[in-house]
């Protein structure tokens, strides 16, 4: 059976999309699952990302798993936290919220955790949460204000976009890139390949 029939992705971000068709993987199906994303209180942004990922999955897999032409598919989610030490930078929609995680987020380094979750047609729930660390230039006043204007931290988490403009505000970066654009593809295509599947090869036959 081809990939494009095992696989769902239960996601409707459009950067985890791209991500997987960069390395040649295109899901037979996208999942938006529309959970709380509320941290718990003192929760550790690692294990946010963990729980988040694995909601994200067990969701779409109750909404699949009676279905006959989707039960025998994998499912895979993601869900990506950036944090300063233990504060959690959530997506925001307001300015002000962007902007003073963005002062924040100047001249420091922060953690960006993606927690991946990849659940098998038996139901087994195989997850990681992958870590990179993410150093910022000094931002000016102004390099905040113009970034605000350009919209493009709408829906982000930490209130940023490393694939566009503030791709020039990182100073060093150590791990992994895709990581922080939301699915990190060591990671994913490791944890594929551990069910049989080969990037260059597709699924085995069934
Ligand atoms: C830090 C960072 C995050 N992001 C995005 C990735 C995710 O889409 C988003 C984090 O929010 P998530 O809750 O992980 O994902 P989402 O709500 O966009 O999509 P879904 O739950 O349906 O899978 O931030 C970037 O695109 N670039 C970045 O540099």
């Amino acid at each position: 059976m081809a990939l494009e029939q095992k696989l769902i992705l239960a996601s409707g971000s459009p950067r985890r999309l791209d991500l997987l068709n960069q390395v040649g993987i295109e899901p037979a199906r996208l999942m938006p699952m529309d959970i709380d994303e509320t941290p718990k209180r003192a929760e550790h942004p690692r294990s946010l990302a963990r729980r988040l990922s694995s909601e994200k999955a067990e969701a779409a897999y109750r909404a699949i798993k009676d279905d006959p032409t989707w039960r025998h598919s994998y499912i895979l989610s993601a869900d990506t936290v950036v944090a300063v030490g233990r504060r959690i930078l959530e997506k925001t929609e307001y300015t002000e919220e962007a902007s003073s995680a963005l002062h924040l987020l100047s001249g420091r380094g922060h953690w960006v955790y993606t927690g991946i979750c990849l659940v098998t047609p038996g139901g087994q729930f195989r997850q990681k949460v992958v870590e990179t660390k993410v150093r910022f230039k000094r931002l000016s006043t102004r390099e905040i204000e113009n970034y605000i204007a350009s919209g493009q931290w709408r829906g982000k988490a930490g209130a940023y976009a490393i694939q566009g403009i503030a791709g020039a505000f990182v100073q060093k970066l150590v791990g992994s890139y895709s990581n922080v654009v939301g699915l990190p593809l060591y990671d994913v295509t490791t944890l594929l390949a551990g069910e049989g599947f080969d990037a260059a090869q597709g699924w085995p036959e069934a």
